[in-house]
């Protein structure tokens, strides 16, 4: 059963608690980060954690909502070994897996609806990284993360 641990801000919450119900049901280890309610928060507190579980290998992928999907997704690219991506439409969401191997999904809570976000999450969640010609491009990020001077790289 694959591990997802998803996390909101006040703007995603709503959208957040249904979805974490939904995946269960669909199958899926879910772990609530929160929050949990739409009382408003600090996106970084929330996209920490799930970025750090993602980072750890403590889950797999990685779900954050916030309004808009920046903030969430500025947090988690923090993270070693954290690839997020901010998604809003079909093509992203594949050519994320397919290309990028995106294991942080970032969603604009304010900007898609309820079913969208549904079919986003799970096509997401189902789609392989391709591999070949893009490997290198991985392992050239994996490089860049570890440099010990950035300004280097
Ligand atoms: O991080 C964001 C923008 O990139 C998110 O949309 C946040 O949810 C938003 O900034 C929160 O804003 P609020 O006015 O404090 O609700």
């Amino acid at each position: 059963m694959m591990k997802v641990c998803i996390a909101s801000d006040h703007r995603g919450y709503h959208i957040k608690a249904r979805l974490a119900q939904a995946l269960a049901q669909n199958g899926f280890d879910v772990s609530d980060e929160g929050t949990d309610s739409d009382e408003p928060v600090d996106y970084p507190d929330y996209a920490k954690i799930v970025a750090g579980k993602v980072s750890r290998h403590e889950a797999e992928r990685g779900i954050l909502i916030c309004g808009t999907g920046i903030g969430t997704c500025i947090v988690a690219n923090k993270f070693p070994g954290v690839r997020a991506a901010s998604c809003y439409d079909e093509v992203l969401v594949e050519i994320s897996r397919r290309h990028n191997n995106v294991n942080v999904l970032c969603l604009p809570g304010d900007l898609i609806g309820d079913r969208q976000i549904d079919d986003l999450v799970l096509k997401w969640l189902a789609t392989e990284f391709d591999g070949g010609r893009h490997e290198n491009r991985l392992k050239k990020i994996v490089d860049i993360e570890n440099s010990p001077n950035l300004a280097d790289a």
